[in-house]
């Protein structure tokens, strides 16, 4: 099989980049349509609009109802036809940008910006959207073959937003290294449909680099809403670096734990970065990693404010029931889980959550 490699077309980072949005977004159509849940149309709404009105474009929003269900992604997608937009700007966390995405493969010929307005998740970057239930059980991937043809992140907003997405936004990427270095190991096969290239690996190792070097103080940045050349470096790195390096070097253990877990109520208030936290820690020990290794990551983790025990995502004394359950779909046919470079059963991961557990209980 061959080695793909793909990505947006443009990536636009900085503090104020919110104002220029018309300028990047000018080629692209000529009728841009913001969806934006109700808090993020309060943070960007006039201001993007302006701009893109500025720069010609006739520009109007609609309101995100905030879960990206097949449901939410059919009523905009007439909203959108309705109105005659020729560009979706998904405005907002993982699952507004996930919408906007399933929403332009609804338009022919249509253009799709992703305009995160936390660093919480890799999605802006991607060619797929996760789609829940409308009750935010998780239920499928949606793949495309057409990337966002431009991703804008402000970190102006994204330093003011709270601390928590910028912590849940660093988990997911610290999660790339590992599950593209699975997937390298195993030959697997990466998200775009090949086989991970050189330069999709080495982006997943980048943005692993990047978050250890730069995660602590660019944290401690974001709780005084403060930008810093390392929150603009952590930013990148949970932004772009990675996007690129989930879906072009591949995703293995971490994610799929994660979409176990969320067949647990209990798990739905803590972020996809969270879950995806406590799924990295399931990896390392279903890789039988060495005692110092994982006490550092979860020591790491600690530092930076990310969960470590499953009482931290809700899980407050699990049963064997529930984690069997976690298991079972974490183990699914689909799964990502399968580009571990051995093979991986449901007992393992149960077994391996309740480690992760205990190891959390240790290293204080
Ligand atoms: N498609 C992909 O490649 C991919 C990758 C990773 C995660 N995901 C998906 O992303 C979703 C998780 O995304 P998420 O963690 O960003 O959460 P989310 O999208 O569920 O929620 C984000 C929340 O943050 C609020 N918000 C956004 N910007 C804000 C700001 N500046 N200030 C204050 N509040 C703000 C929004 O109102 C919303 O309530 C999950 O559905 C996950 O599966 C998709
Ligand atoms: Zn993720």
């Amino acid at each position: 099989m061959s080695q793909v490699f793909k990505s947006p077309a443009a990536y636009v980072q900085g503090r104020g980049v919110a104002e220029e949005i018309g300028t990047h977004a000018a080629s692209l159509g000529e009728h841009a349509l913001l969806l934006a849940d109700e808090i993020v149309l309060g943070l960007v709404e006039d201001e993007v609009l302006d701009s893109l009105e500025d720069a010609g474009l006739e520009a109007s929003s609609v309101e995100f109802q905030g879960e990206a269900s097949e449901a939410e992604v059919d009523r905009i997608s007439e909203i959108v036809r309705d109105r005659g937009a020729d560009i979706v700007i998904g405005a907002g966390g993982g699952k507004a940008l996930d919408t906007a995405k399933a929403v332009r493969e609804n338009l022919e010929d249509g253009a799709m910006v992703s305009m995160p307005t936390v660093a919480s998740t890799d999605a802006p970057t991607s060619a797929l959207s996760v789609i829940y239930s409308e009750h935010g059980e998780f239920e499928e991937y949606w793949f495309y073959n057409e990337h966002p043809d431009l991703v804008l992140v402000d970190t102006d907003v994204v330093s003011d937003a709270p601390t928590r997405f910028f912590r849940s936004g660093i988990a997911d990427g610290l999660a790339t290294w590992f599950e593209a270095d699975a997937t390298y190991r195993s030959d697997g096969d990466n998200v775009v449909g090949g086989k991970p290239t050189r330069a999709g690996h080495r982006l997943a190792r980048l943005c692993y680099e990047t978050l250890r070097e730069h995660g602590r103080s660019a944290v401690d940045a974001v709780e005084r809403d403060a930008v810093t050349e390392s929150v603009e470096a952590v930013t990148e790195a949970n932004t772009l670096l990675s996007g690129l390096g989930f879906e072009s070097g591949g995703l293995a253990a971490a994610h799929s734990v994660h979409n176990g877990l969320t067949q647990l109520e209990a798990t739905h208030d803590a972020t996809h970065g969270e879950k995806v936290n406590i799924g990295t820690i399931t990896q390392l020990v279903l890789e039988g990693r060495d005692d110092e290794f994982i006490e550092d990551y979860v020591e790491f983790s600690r530092e930076i404010g990310l969960p470590t025990a499953l009482s931290d995502i809700g899980l407050d004394d699990p049963t064997d029931e529930q984690l069997d359950i976690v298991a079972e779909a974490a183990c699914d046919p689909e799964e990502t889980i399968h580009n571990q470079p051995f093979e991986v059963t449901p007992p393992m991961v149960r077994d391996a959550l309740k480690t992760v557990d205990e190891i959390a209980g240790r290293v204080r």
